[in-house]
């Protein structure tokens, strides 16, 4: 049995892990943090594990945590990165959730979240989390780092047109939204149901720290640097991430659907739909998936739909899947469940 411990019990992805992990066979949680609500029981404040955990909430602490086979940091960015070094050098293994590992430039990582890295001598050891790219170093890494929920559905969506150089580097839009549990758990007037409901925006058009982290992923694969147009918006649902992303054909004897068929088509959590489709996000509320639908326009241009749940693949049900192959056990592991929506 792996043991397992949550910093950040009470958040949405903490508390999106919590249930993810109570449902995997080959696992125990033993530690779940929080400092606001330490010394409450889990279920008191979770209701819907109540019978599945007698755990309550103590402080994250290095002797807390350092018993564990694994620790996840569900916690704000440049959190983990204070207590990894210690948890690793205890021999525990880390996923962190946040952004703390996933860019490897520290003057990058301090320009885009306003603080220096506090151990930059573990950005080149630490594996960024997307298995479906990363498989092999995933199963071997001590510290991953898990990727962002935006960076998830454009990376999934735009890998196999720039792997195969079918699409112009240089002209990339990626035009996303997302559900408001993408901005956490924190009491913020903007983020009020009378401020969100029935109303629709755009935000981060002058740069968003999502768009560093997509551009280093693009450009393992295309081989060089791309150049992203990348704008976030905030819908007024709860779960859920939808990009629509435009690229520029440069190859007229490829067939991008083909291309997406065919490089997923062992992938356990990628479902490329039909030509014609189009992915909504309430067919992947809940579980660890992404839906892809590929389109051409006249013209030239190739339109890629990509759906994903924010907290499951975009984050929780990632981290999960990174922990299967990190420790040797089925991928899909306390994974498989249908969507809450038809
Ligand atoms: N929401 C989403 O869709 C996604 C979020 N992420 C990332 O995952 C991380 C967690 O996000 P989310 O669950 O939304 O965040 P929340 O704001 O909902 O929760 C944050 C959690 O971290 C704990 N925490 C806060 N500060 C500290 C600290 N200094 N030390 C230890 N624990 C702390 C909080 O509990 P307490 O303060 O009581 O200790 C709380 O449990 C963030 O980095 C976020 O960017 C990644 C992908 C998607
Ligand atoms: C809707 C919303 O506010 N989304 C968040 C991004 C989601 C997130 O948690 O960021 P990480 O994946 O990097 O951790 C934002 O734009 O800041």
């Amino acid at each position: 049995m792996l043991h397992v411990g949550i910093v950040g019990g009470t958040g949405y992805t903490g508390s999106e892990l919590l249930r993810l992990l109570l449902g995997h066979p080959g696992v125990a949680v033993s530690a779940v943090t929080s400092r606001a609500e330490r010394g409450m029981a889990v279920c008191d404040l979770f209701p819907s594990l109540r019978g599945r955990l007698s755990l309550s909430f103590v402080e994250p602490t290095l002797e807390g945590l350092a018993g564990c086979d694994l620790v996840f940091f569900a916690t704000p960015n440049g959190t983990a990165m204070k207590m990894v070094p210690d948890l690793l050098a205890a021999g525990t293994r880390v996923i962190d959730l946040a952004a703390d590992f996933r860019l490897k430039d520290p003057a990058s990582w301090e320009r885009w979240y306003g603080q220096p890295h506090a151990c930059p001598e573990l950005l080149d050891e630490a594996v960024y989390g997307l298995p479906e790219f990363n498989r092999d170093r995933i199963r071997a890494a001590r510290l991953v780092a898990n990727p962002g929920c935006y960076p998830t559905a454009v990376t999934l969506g735009l890998v196999p047109l720039l792997e195969a150089g079918v699409i112009d580097p240089d002209w990339i839009v990626a035009d996303v939204k997302s559900g408001v549990s993408g901005a956490g758990r924190k009491a913020e007037l903007g983020l009020l149901m009378a401020e969100v409901g029935e109303s629709f925006k755009a935000y981060g058009t002058g740069g968003h720290r999502h768009a560093p982290e997509i551009m280093q992923n693009l450009a393992l694969f295309a081989d060089r640097s791309v150049n992203l147009t990348f704008v976030p918006h905030l819908v007024p649902m709860v779960r859920g991430i939808q990009a629509t992303l435009y690229a520029r054909l440069t190859r007229a004897d490829r067939q991008p659907h083909a291309l997406f068929a065919s490089r997923y088509a062992q992938e356990p959590f990628v479902d490329v739909m039909p030509r014609g489709s189009h992915p909504e996000t309430r067919s992947v509320r809940g579980v660890n998936l992404c839906r892809i639908a590929v389109n051409e326009q006249p013209g030239g241009v190739v339109i890629v739909q990509s759906v994903i749940d924010n907290l499951v693949k975009g984050a929780a049900g990632q981290a999960l899947q990174n922990m299967n192959l990190m420790f040797g056990l089925d991928e899909t592991a306390g994974l498989i469940s249908l969507p809450l929506s038809p």
